[in-house]
């Protein structure tokens, strides 16, 4: 039976930029990322998300969209990482330095794929042009991906 383990990601937008944060341990350190981590028990996906965002950066989003759901497998491991996507324009609070994250501020045209996760150069198109989307990512170690796929969803 495969274990699945649920987090969320927030990217902070306005009209030009986006905010990324460099994660500086753990999964994924080293790499520019959204904002996140696993759900809680007891609580809902946008209340980890909330939570999660304002721990790792100082930001309280006002509001959340549900943007893209993600999935990762790496080969060899038999859990599946089911990610949920949010993006908030509204929020409140000022940008801090945090344990886990060095946040910074990207203009659109300028976002930093090559110190990024591989996958995300796929799916960021879909997000930035407001698709909802749907993705799944198979994984040899964390620098090959050995099969994808991206299917645009009707938003439920
Ligand atoms: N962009 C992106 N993010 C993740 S993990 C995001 C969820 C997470 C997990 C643990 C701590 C904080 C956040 C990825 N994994 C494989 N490809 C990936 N791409």
């Amino acid at each position: 039976m495969t274990a699945k383990k649920v987090f969320s990601l927030v990217f902070v937008r306005n009209a030009s930029e986006i905010l990324l944060g460099m994660k500086k341990r753990g999964f994924g350190q080293g790499k520019w990322n959204g904002f996140g981590g696993k759900i809680e028990p007891g609580e809902t996906i946008p209340e980890g998300a909330v939570r999660e965002l304002q721990e790792e950066c100082g930001l309280i989003a006002k509001e959340l969209k549900n943007v893209g759901l993600l999935e990762f497998k790496f080969e060899g491991d038999p859990t599946l990482l089911e990610v949920h996507v949010f993006e908030t324009h509204e929020y409140h609070g000022s940008v801090i330095e945090s344990e886990e994250m060095l946040p910074k501020w990207y203009n659109l045209k300028n976002i930093p794929f090559k110190n990024m996760w591989l996958d995300d150069e796929h799916w960021f198109p879909y997000m930035l042009r407001g698709e909802f989307f749907k993705g799944h990512f198979l994984y040899r170690g964390e620098d090959l991906i050995l099969k994808y796929n991206i299917q645009v969803l009707d938003k439920l």
